[in-house]
């Protein structure tokens, strides 16, 4: 049975990744979400095993030493892990399943897993994604200015990614990603039908 997808959608805090999942969500039922584990407090409207599972610092510490995390990275002072066992039994039972994860994580899936899917959602630019971290209205002045300056180091990090998808708009942005996982499925379907001619 062919494997599921594992699709890793990343790029700077503010450039819509969480709004293009929760577009995504509605428009392709079909598709996993991976929750990650997180010591950051909720924000309102959060709940615990919806947005993230919200931990204690000892607790992430504990998950990291039980290798339960396919991988982890501290962000503006918090730490972000991906629980290892819900993305393996997913694609394994070939399912795709989307992680929405911040860059250096991203870039450690890539060490464990080449063959996944990167996809990085860009800026219309620099002024639009400032615009829009100070629209949330969920961080302070402080911590905004960090973010703002981690997405620039961040957008370096593009040639890494198989795919750069423009946030203009929310449904240009998911019909594009659409697009790539179909593109992905029949990318992997040529490589079983190699194998089978090879007779491997
Ligand atoms: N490495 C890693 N980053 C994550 C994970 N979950 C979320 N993040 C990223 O951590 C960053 C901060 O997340 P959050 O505090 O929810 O803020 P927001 O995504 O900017 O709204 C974002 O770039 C997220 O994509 C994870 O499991 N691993
Ligand atoms: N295509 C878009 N056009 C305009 N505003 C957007 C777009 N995508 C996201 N936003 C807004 O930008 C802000 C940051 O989006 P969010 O999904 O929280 O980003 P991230 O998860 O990447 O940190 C939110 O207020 C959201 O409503």
């Amino acid at each position: 049975m062919e494997k599921g997808l594992l699709i890793v959608l990343s790029g700077p805090s503010g450039v819509g990744k969480g709004t293009v999942c929760a577009a995504l969500r509605k428009r392709k039922p079909e598709l996993i979400y991976s929750i990650s584990a997180t010591t950051r407090k909720p924000r309102q409207g959060e709940a615990d095993g919806v947005n993230y599972f919200f931990k204690t610092k000892e607790e992430f510490q504990k998950m990291i030493q039980n290798n339960e995390l396919l991988e982890w990275a501290e962000y503006v002072g918090n730490y972000y892990g991906t629980p290892i066992e819900f993305v393996k039994k997913t694609i394994d039972s070939g399912e795709d399943i989307i992680l929405e994860i911040d860059v250096q994580g991203a870039l450690k899936v890539k060490e464990k897993f080449p063959e996944a899917v990167y996809v990085f959602l860009v800026p219309p630019s620099i002024d639009e994604l400032k615009n829009r971290i100070e629209g949330r209205g969920t961080e302070t002045a402080d911590n905004i200015k960090h973010r703002l300056s981690m997405a620039q180091e961040e957008i370096e990090l593009l040639k890494h990614y198989d795919y750069a998808v423009v946030n203009d708009k929310i449904d240009n942005a998911c019909s594009k990603i659409e697009c790539i996982i179909v593109a992905e499925h029949c990318k992997r379907f040529r490589f079983i039908e190699n194998k089978t001619k090879e007779g491997v």
